[in-house]
């Protein structure tokens, strides 16, 4: 008997997306089936680029055509990706599909320097990365990226306001107060001001299309965080910690703040941060300076993923100094170690877009 398309697309309702637990086709996932004779060819398009689950699932459908439609057919598969977005209200950054706040309760436990090669990571998989350093009273990312002295240009948008052209950098758009005041002066920056200034950074700055936009916040729980929550649908958020038991219990403060009933946004993970140090003359030595598996009992104690686990390494410090962030260093452990993470993060976006609710900008009632 013939194949037919419809064939095909029953088989792949059998096929599930083991992340997501639900089949292809419900998920809308599979796309363009064509059959001519016992050729067989369709695309199955992955929520992330750099899916772990890629060959399991090209397997999978194979399998599937064989066992259920016929097991002489030829099958060809386009794997292929696009990054899932759970927005439907799009008056505010309508071609942002993924907001992702990244917070730590301590300071100086790293999470600049995690946001900024994250950020880099996520762009070198394809996806278009914004990044907003939302650190108003220490931003960073102009020192990390190496454009300290850059200052973006301010354009009239299609409707006559004036946008602010977002600084590019490595592949990623930048924005950060530091580019509108010296670092002296960033100081002056608090209270309602650096809420408004926030406020400018997404709504007036012309960030056009993209996967992920990052916001890096101040470490604690502030009126900032409260100020990014009410301005932009967060599709989630990562904790960065040490595993020192100050930052651990400062680090448990943030991510009890994100699941306050009036913030409400999803916790994608947690990043433990100079989870050991290891010196170059003994590669095989771990020596765990903050203490060991704290990042991994916190995420566990509130049922979020460990998404990485990220050694103390004196390049990591020298490179975001030199404004070269070290996943720029291609084919080094550390780099590896950083793109790892942006795979798992992209991950729990996907499954978060999937299972969660939409997300909404949070409405307050004082
Ligand atoms: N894994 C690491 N290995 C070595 N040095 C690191 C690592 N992570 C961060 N650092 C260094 O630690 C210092 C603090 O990092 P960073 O500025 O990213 O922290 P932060 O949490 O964003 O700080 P703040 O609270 O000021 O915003 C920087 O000098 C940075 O280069």
């Amino acid at each position: 008997m013939a194949i037919t398309t419809e064939d095909v697309l029953k088989a792949l309702s059998y096929v599930e997306e083991p992340d997501l637990g639900k089949d292809l086709v419900t998920l809308n996932m599979v796309e363009d089936v064509q059959v001519d004779g016992k050729n067989v060819s369709f695309t199955v398009v992955l929520t992330t680029p750099a899916c772990p689950l890629k060959e399991l699932i090209h397997n999978a459908c194979v399998r599937a055509v064989h066992t259920m439609v016929d097991k002489d057919a030829e099958v060809k598969i386009n794997m292929t990706s696009r990054v899932t977005t759970m927005r439907q209200n799009r008056d505010i950054l309508p071609g942002v599909k993924n907001i992702i706040a990244i917070a730590s309760g301590k300071g100086g436990v790293g999470k600049s320097t995690v946001t900024a090669n994250l950020a880099l990571a996520l762009a070198r998989t394809g996806a278009r990365v914004g990044l907003v350093d939302a650190d108003i009273s220490g931003p960073s990312m102009p020192l990390m990226f190496g454009v300290e002295d850059a200052r973006p240009h301010v354009f009239q948008g299609p409707d006559g306001r004036n946008l602010i052209q977002p600084i590019e950098r490595y592949g990623v758009k930048l924005m950060s107060i530091g580019f509108l005041a010296p670092a002296e002066s960033a100081i002056v920056w608090r209270g309602p001001m650096a809420s408004s200034a926030l406020k400018q950074f997404i709504t007036e700055v012309d960030w056009g299309e993209l996967d992920y936009l990052l916001l890096d916040m101040p470490p604690g729980t502030s009126d900032i965080h409260l100020t990014m929550v009410q301005t932009v649908p967060v599709t989630g958020s990562l904790i960065v910690t040490t595993p020192q038991k100050v930052a651990l219990a400062d680090a448990e403060k943030g991510l009890q703040m994100f699941r306050l009933p009036q913030i409400n946004v999803p916790v994608l993970g947690v990043v433990e941060n100079m989870a050991w140090f290891t010196p170059a003359e003994l590669p095989d030595n771990k020596y765990f300076i903050f203490g060991e598996g704290g990042g991994a009992a916190l995420a566990d104690k509130h049922g979020v993923a460990l998404l990485g686990q990220i050694p103390l390494v004196q390049s990591i410090r020298e490179n975001g100094d030199q404004g070269t962030p070290a996943i720029l260093q291609e084919g080094t452990a550390v780099a590896a170690t950083f793109e790892q993470l942006a795979e798992e993060l992209a991950r729990q976006v996907s499954i978060r877009n999937a299972v969660a609710p939409r997300t909404n900008v949070v409405q307050m009632n004082s």
